[in-house]
């Protein structure tokens, strides 16, 4: 006989009941480091970064770096015939400078477009605040620890989007009870009322994208990542996650939100840093920043 596995076997109530997301430092309202090339926690910045003492500094960036160590396979694109084999090789471990020296602060209610062509650093300078991805050299300081929007990672496309609800509300520092008091909402903002009992590998791509978007944007984030989340799910779906990121705004959270569209970007962000090759090109008003940027790429 094939033994069933019970849903709550693939958790462990004892370790999750009491969880709690923590802040990276608690009880201290100065930014503190999140990830830095030396483990000196209170090390001064190297830049001449000086926050605005009228409002309060939730993440500093401080001349960040992040590099990538790349396994290359040696085929040197683009060099046909002799000339490749006369090239010399790059076989070997290649260097992707991703961010380079990127400064900036971000304050409390800030909404944060971050804009930049195709492999300029976005998501990396994203991963990099939230942790994900260590820096070569400089500092990433927070209030609190930065939210990168999704929980994908944490569900399970052979559950049901109910049983993933609740991996996913424990993923986000939820207990049981706090999941259970979520639910519907969180069923009722993704649309999926008559498609919650049926396993997350039978549904579209854009309605795993709204569910994940649902869990993920039931909690009232302090900092919160949004990186390309609403190009998925269609234009209806969109314009609400789009209020719904303004309403965690609202709420004193400060948001950083990646997209393509400039149309997303100018109806939810007060701010905008352009990458570009991995340098913070631009930093200032939206519009003033989204126009420079569509007349560079013109
Ligand atoms: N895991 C990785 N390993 C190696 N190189 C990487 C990795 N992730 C990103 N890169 C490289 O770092 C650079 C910046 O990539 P990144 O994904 O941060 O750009 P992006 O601005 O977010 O791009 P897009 O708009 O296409 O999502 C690119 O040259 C990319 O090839």
């Amino acid at each position: 006989m094939v033994e069933s596995t019970n849903f709550d076997d693939l958790l462990n109530p004892q370790l999750h009941e009491t969880y709690q997301a923590r802040p990276v430092f608690v009880g201290n309202q100065q930014p503190r480091p999140v990830s830095e090339k030396t483990p000196l926690a209170d090390a001064p910045m190297t830049t001449a970064l000086e926050p605005e003492e009228t409002r309060r500094p939730v993440v500093i960036v401080d001349d960040l770096h992040v590099k990538y160590q790349v396994y290359s396979s040696g085929k040197s694109v683009g060099t046909a015939g002799a000339r490749r084999l006369l090239a010399p090789s790059t076989r070997g471990i290649r260097e992707v400078h991703a961010v380079k020296g990127v400064s900036f602060v971000a304050y409390e209610n800030e909404s944060i477009g971050v804009i930049g062509s195709n492999g300029s650093g976005k998501s990396t300078l994203m991963r990099s605040i939230v942790g994900l991805t260590p820096p070569a050299s400089g500092s990433v300081y927070a209030s609190s620890r930065p939210n990168l929007l999704g929980v994908g990672a944490a569900l399970i496309s052979d559950l049901s989007g109910d049983k993933n609800i609740t991996l996913g509300g424990l993923a986000l520092g939820f207990n049981r009870k706090e999941v259970d008091e979520l639910r519907d909402d969180i069923v009722k903002f993704a649309e999926l009322e008559e498609f919650i009992d049926l396993p997350m590998r039978t549904y579209s791509s854009g309605m795993s994208a709204r569910l994940k978007f649902a869990i993920a944007a039931s909690k009232q984030h302090e900092i919160l990542i949004v990186d390309e989340a609403l190009a998925v799910g269609d234009a209806r779906f969109r314009k609400r996650s789009e209020a719904r990121i303004r309403e965690i705004r609202e709420n004193a959270g400060t948001v950083f939100l990646v997209s393509h569209s400039m149309n997303s970007i100018l109806d939810t962000c007060n701010r905008v840093l352009w990458i570009n090759k991995g340098v913070l090109e631009m930093d200032g008003d939206a519009k003033t920043v989204v126009d420079a940027y569509k007349a560079y790429k013109k």
